[in-house]
């Protein structure tokens, strides 16, 4: 495996690194001017100049980019909505690794920028909550359509576990402490992103992954991007796209169309991951931006300026409650503790195991009747608070009284892995719990979570509902 750094074209925009990288060393783009160049030379039609950049890319040598015949294909472990991921090992020291493909399909700027962003910030993330991006490769294509075309890998050290796929798997018994420890792990790696400005803005327990080892990775930094601190609150924040985070953890200042949201939106999805390691499945699951308010509205109570002063102030706060179906019912009482109060009592601060990780059966016998983790309903019930402002960041998080309580938090969950024999991948590629793993941008849910629900859910029909 390469110990090289990145090519130094990665570091650059995309626009320059198509004159940083050529073949021979010289830093003129191949193909003609750009239509203004004043150059005096033609103006070349758009098609033209995409093929030329095209050819560009493909003739272009990376001297500092390994190749991908380095690493050997073994299976196909994800469809990403930028491109397939590929189990691998590297064929000089054996280490199992993920192949992420860059689709450069309809890229007109050469390496996509998408891809430069999430490469450029897993660079400053080394930190073991956050997966380890170890190097860029390339490969040329030999498919007779796409002949010596290049196609970019993003190589990651592999996981065997996704949590989303360990939740759906009832053979998985957590303990407290199992649990405990991952979501420290989760908050940890939050942590680490937002102190290095960056958000993720795709927390779902499908992109939280597990190694053999135990330590859950934070993953997925294709929709992650840097923000800028707000020091003063005068000064309006930068408006950012509206459209992220998958539905079903989409918190409420997004789905009233917040564009100057900040770190708090990261922390109600870590809310609800931490939820759905009791619910082993996600706890609001709702169909469209309206009916996920609804939701909302009924498992953590209204919203409206008494929970949340300055939600008046969101952008589609006006549409939403003149609505005459309105999607922000008042009289809502917040139901979470009680809701999720008898699957948390159901094991003990020793953090025995669990008799039943579905809650359908009996609590726990060895616990006082009265048992109940204060300290874990105090946390989450932070992490899904209304109002963003009254969350905890992701440092306050880590700090939680929670994780100084016994059961301590351990190193990881080596123990729990021990408990399963194949990979996640392995036992769920194919059968549906991670088949058709769209990005969840728009109203639809993503068919994989939907199908993880249970067996009876027909494809493409979800449920639309609270756990
Ligand atoms: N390091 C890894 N180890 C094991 N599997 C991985 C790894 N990285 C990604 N995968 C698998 O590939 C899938 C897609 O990867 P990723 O989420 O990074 O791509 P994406 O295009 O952003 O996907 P999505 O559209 O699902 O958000 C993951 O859900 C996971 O199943």
């Amino acid at each position: 495996m390469s110990s090289q750094p990145y090519p130094a074209a990665l570091h650059q925009s995309s626009t320059q690194s198509r004159t940083l990288i050529s073949q021979n060393g010289q830093n003129t783009p191949t193909g003609g001017g750009t239509p203004n160049s004043g150059t005096g030379a033609p103006e070349l039609d758009v098609r033209q100049q995409l093929l030329n950049y095209q050819k560009m890319f493909d003739q272009a040598a990376y001297p500092f980019i390994n190749d991908a015949s380095a690493y050997e294909k073994l299976s196909k472990i994800g469809q990403g909505t930028f491109g397939e991921v590929f189990k691998a090992r590297c064929k000089s020291t054996g280490r199992m690794v993920a192949l992420k493909k860059i689709l450069m399909a309809n890229e007109k700027e050469g390496f996509p920028i998408t891809a430069l962003r999430e490469v450029k910030m897993l660079e400053q993330l080394k930190h073991p909550n956050i997966i380890d991006l170890i190097e860029v490769c390339s490969a040329k294509s030999s498919a007779p359509a796409t002949k010596d075309r290049t196609t970019f890998y993003l190589v990651f050290s592999f996981c065997e576990h996704d949590l989303a796929g360990l939740l759906s798997n009832p053979k998985v018994r957590m303990s407290l402490l199992h649990i405990k420890t991952m979501i420290k792990h989760l908050i940890t790696g939050l942590n680490k992103l937002h102190r290095s400005k960056i958000l993720h803005r795709d927390m779902k327990a499908a992109n939280v992954l597990i190694s053999r080892e135990g330590v859950l990775k934070l993953a997925d930094f294709g929709l992650a991007r840097p923000f800028v601190q707000r020091e003063n609150s005068n000064v309006p924040r930068a408006l950012y796209t509206n459209r992220v985070v998958t539905l079903w953890y989409r918190p409420p200042e997004l789905l009233l169309g917040d564009r100057s949201y900040g770190t708090k939106i990261d922390v109600w999805g870590a809310g609800c991951i931490m939820a759905e390691m009791w619910t082993r499945q996600p706890i609001m699951q709702g169909d469209t931006e309206q009916r996920q308010l609804q939701l909302i509205s009924a498992l953590c109570g209204s919203i409206n300026q008494e929970v949340w002063p300055n939600c008046v102030k969101m952008p589609l706060w006006n549409a939403m409650s003149s609505d005459t179906n309105t999607p922000l019912p008042q009289g809502k009482k917040r139901v979470l503790r009680s809701k999720l109060r008898h699957l948390m009592r159901l094991d003990g601060p020793d953090g025995r195991s669990q008799s039943d990780p579905y809650g359908k059966g009996k609590p726990n016998e060895h616990l006082p009747a009265d048992f109940k983790d204060d300290d874990a309903m105090n946390l989450l019930e932070s992490l899904l608070a209304i109002d963003p402002d009254k969350r905890p960041t992701a440092d306050e998080a880590e700090d939680d009284i929670w994780f100084y309580k016994e059961p301590l938090p351990k190193a990881n969950v080596q123990d729990l892995m021990d408990t399963i024999p194949t990979s996640q991948f392995e036992y769920t590629v194919g059968k549906g719990a991670h088949a058709g793993r769209g990005r969840h941008h728009n109203n639809q849910p993503r068919p994989n979570q939907a199908q993880r629900q249970s067996n009876a859910i027909p494809a493409g029909q979800y449920r639309d509902t609270i756990f």
